[in-house]
């Protein structure tokens, strides 16, 4: 069977600077996936035009800056993630050139053999988050198994983290002991699981 070799990680897009170039449908959706993830994300958007759909979600987030110019090579000097996102294939190539020079991580919305990231579907439940890809097969796959586990997985699933989380502060011992203490109390999770099977 194919694999998926991507390695997720999560970033901390508030201490990160983002540059999305291009902000039409695809830069709306772009900077709104972020930003619903990240509220405090850093982003510059450079576009010569800009979706009133993006103009008003950025009203909200005084992180964001919408600046309306043509594409230069300079943006990208600085940042730290670049998206490109204009609806022109040959300028996304040359951001792609641009923003491999300065050895910045970059998205090419349009073709995903250059991108050195994707976007993930993203399941939230309070502190808990799960970013689903399918290794660029198909997005709509990723958005509705998103919303299939978003679904199942419990509201109380919050306080569970929230106790374990309490508990790992209080545990007295060495390293070692922490770490057994922790995964004999959640052995359980799993082994009820078996034992339904
Ligand atoms: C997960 C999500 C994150 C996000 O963007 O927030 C995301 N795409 C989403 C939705 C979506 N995108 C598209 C549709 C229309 C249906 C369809 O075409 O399938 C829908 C569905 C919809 O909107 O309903 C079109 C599309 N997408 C890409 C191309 C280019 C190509 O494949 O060549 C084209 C064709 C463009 C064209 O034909 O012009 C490429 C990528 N899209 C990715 C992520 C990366 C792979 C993720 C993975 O590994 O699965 C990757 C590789 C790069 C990237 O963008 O990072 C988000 C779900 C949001 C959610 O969770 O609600
Ligand atoms: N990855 C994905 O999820 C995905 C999904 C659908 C489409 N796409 C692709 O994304 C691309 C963008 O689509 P769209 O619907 O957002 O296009 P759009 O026409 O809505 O927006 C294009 C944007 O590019 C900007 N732009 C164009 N030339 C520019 C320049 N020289 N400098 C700065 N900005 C410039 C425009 O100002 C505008 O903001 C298309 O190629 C499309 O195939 C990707």
């Amino acid at each position: 069977m194919e694999e998926n070799q991507l390695f997720p990680v999560f970033f901390k897009l508030d201490q990160l600077q983002v540059l999305v170039v291009g902000g039409g449908n695809i830069g709306h959706e772009k900077v709104g996936a972020m930003l619903q993830n990240s509220p405090r994300a850093r982003i510059t958007v450079v576009a010569t035009w800009f979706s009133t759909e993006l103009e008003q979600l950025v009203k909200n987030y005084p992180d964001v800056e919408l600046v309306q110019k043509a594409f230069s090579c300079g943006d990208v000097f600085g940042k730290d993630l670049v998206i490109a996102a204009t609806n022109d294939r040959e300028l996304n190539h040359c951001i792609w050139e641009k923003a491999k020079a300065a050895r910045v991580l970059v998205n090419v919305a349009d073709t995903p053999e250059l991108c050195d990231f994707y976007l993930g579907s993203i399941v939230r439940k309070g502190n808990l988050k799960i970013a689903i890809s399918t290794n660029g097969k198909s997005p709509t796959i990723a958005k509705r198994l998103k919303e299939v586990f978003q679904e199942a997985l419990p509201d109380t699933l919050e306080d569970v983290l929230q106790k374990l989380h309490m508990l790992r502060e209080r545990l007295k011992g060495d390293f070692s002991e922490k770490v057994k203490e922790l995964n004999r109390i959640t052995s359980v999770l799993v082994k009820e699981k078996h034992s339904e099977q």
